[in-house]
């Protein structure tokens, strides 16, 4: 006789769970949460996910009884949401003020080293200022109106430029009226030779440090991206307040004591800076507390998270919305389009459910301030099973990029287990006519027209089962006894073939190697 029932109910209880996990949340058998996914660090999100305090505690015990155990959490989250509300307004002055009105055109100035020790590799000094152009374009309302790359043996010199290259580009600028400011691509200017080039030019000068801070500002949404935005501001504002004091104290203004106050106006200035920072930071932590809990009960709910990383606009939204069908996201074509990390569910071939995290995008030569500000939100790379490492194979600098990437990787002092087992994703091959990939273990995939992601999927699950220490079974059971419910306890029972004319049933599960330990010594062939 053939097989008799089969009942594929314990995968759709799975699927339940898997979006509610997603999503930060724990009860499978609440009414579907929203499809979006939560914005981990987005509080006002977290709340629309849990519901009302009341409707989002789990049943007892429901499905794989795992979801049980975590309601004492879960009311903390909630009474921290209601403490926050009171306060949101106090947090709102804390957060980076807006961006200046009005568009900007601007000059983009490369100074590219030629020779020497500083000479970059990998990359030439068109594709930099092409980069720095693109940074710009991000912006809206900013416009490029010229460019130039202009030759320096001193870059770390307080002009940048020698003389006669610095006397040629002053007069290039004069000769642009139009301009409202310069792009000076290197990494990050002292304020006093901002100062001095502003004087030098009669325009404002932006560095990439201002830049992209610029950027992030525009295009952050969460609560936290703002916050670690305004921390990344701190540095900034701290070299602007001395730059002030001292020009204060030339006019003998900063020494002078506040009337009652015992101090001066220079060290009111840098309190208030320290309290700022002290709330910012104490904000932050708060929100990396409830991040935590989520990680928690994504771990309890044994759901494999996957990380997906890569250089900015290299596809990683994209990919994602590919493996997970999830209409929410919305790939563009801009440089740190994503800001805020994402969770999206979805399933591999043998059907095991995962979670796939969408992370910040990478930037050579990002400044540390802002890599240290922002780390908070990759703290989360930390506690996943696997990271998929999306490359733009299309782009001409694509090696560079991917030793940006591994660089910031190394220097996140991730486990080293993470890192051996790191997937190597060559995306947008579309653009190039029959490729070959040069490394042998990447997997070639076009993330837009959906070529290659059955071979990456299978890849992404044979390197989580063996990370993760699981393995795909089918056992057979008596139905009479009790291991069919310790394996929807302990495992994640896929399917369920029951022969009614002997009382058995093979069940196809997901399980761990701890589990299946277990398993053998309770119920011995
Ligand atoms: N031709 C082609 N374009 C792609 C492919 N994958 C992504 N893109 C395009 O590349 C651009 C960037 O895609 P995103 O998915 O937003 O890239 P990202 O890595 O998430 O970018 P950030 O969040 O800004 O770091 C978009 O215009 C996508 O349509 C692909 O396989 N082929
Ligand atoms: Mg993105």
């Amino acid at each position: 006789m053939g097989p008799g029932l089969l009942l594929r109910g314990a995968a759709a209880l799975c699927a339940r769970g898997l979006r509610a996990a997603a999503a930060g949340r724990l009860c499978p058998l609440l009414p579907r949460p929203p499809a979006r996914l939560l914005r981990t660090g987005g509080c006002r999100c977290l709340r629309a996910a849990l519901g009302p305090p009341g409707q989002g505690k789990p049943p007892r015990s429901v499905g794989r009884g795992r979801g049980a155990a975590h309601s004492e959490e879960e009311e903390e989250e909630e009474e921290d949401g209601e403490q926050e509300d009171g306060e949101e307004e106090e947090l709102e002055e804390l957060l980076a003020p807006g961006p200046p009105p009005g568009a900007q055109r601007l000059l983009v100035v490369h100074p590219a080293v030629k020779w020497g020790a500083k000479k970059p590799q990998l990359t030439t000094a068109e594709l930099q200022i092409a980069e720095a152009v693109a940074l710009i374009n991000t912006l809206h309302n900013w416009t490029v109106l010229d460019k130039i790359i202009m030759s320096t043996k001193t870059p770390d010199k307080k002009f940048i430029f020698g003389k006669g290259n610095f006397q040629i580009l002053t007069e290039k600028i004069k000769g642009l009226p139009h301009i409202t400011a310069v792009f000076l691509n290197i990494e990050r200017l002292s304020p006093l030779t901002k100062k001095e080039l502003e004087d030098a030019w009669g325009v404002t000068v932006f560095d990439r440090y201002t830049v992209v801070l610029h950027i992030f500002r525009c295009n952050a949404r969460t609560k936290e991206a703002k916050l670690q935005i305004a921390l990344a501001e701190i540095p900034l504002l701290r070299t602007n307040l001395k730059n002030e004091m001292s020009q204060l104290d030339q006019q003998r203004g900063g020494s002078r004591y506040i009337m009652g106050s015992g101090e001066t106006f220079m060290e009111m200035q840098y309190r208030l800076l320290k309290e700022k920072e002290f709330k910012i930071r104490n904000a932050l932590e708060k929100l990396r507390r409830k991040r935590s809990v989520l990680r928690t009960q994504r771990r309890r709910r044994e759901f494999p998270v996957i990380s997906v990383m890569g250089y900015t606009n290299c596809g990683k939204t994209t990919l994602i919305k590919a493996l997970t069908g999830d209409e929410g996201l919305q790939p563009q074509d801009r440089l740190f389009a994503t800001l805020d990390i994402t969770a999206h569910a979805g399933y591999l071939p043998s059907h095991l459910a995962v979670i796939y995290v969408d992370t910040i995008g990478f930037l050579s030569e990002l400044p540390h301030d802002l890599i240290e500000s922002f780390s908070a939100t990759l703290d989360d790379v930390a506690y996943s099973d696997l990271i998929v490492h999306v490359r733009d194979i299309s782009h001409p600098e694509t090696v560079l990029q991917k030793a940006s990437v591994l660089s910031v990787l190394k220097n996140l002092n991730l486990p080293s287990h993470l890192l051996d087992s790191v997937v190597e994703v060559h995306n947008k091959v579309d653009l190039i006519e029959r490729y070959q990939s040069p490394e042998t273990n990447a997997i070639a995939v076009s993330a837009l027209l959906g070529y290659g992601l059955e071979e990456l999927k299978g890849e992404i699950e044979r390197t989580v089962l063996k990370t993760t220490g699981k393995n795909i079974l089918t056992i057979k059971v008596n139905l009479a006894g009790p291991q069919l419910s310790w394996l929807y306890k302990e495992a994640t029972v896929q399917e369920v073939d029951v022969m009614p004319e002997d009382g058995t049933a093979n069940v196809k599960v997901i399980i761990s190697n701890s589990a299946l330990g277990k398993y053998k010594k309770l119920f011995p062939q």
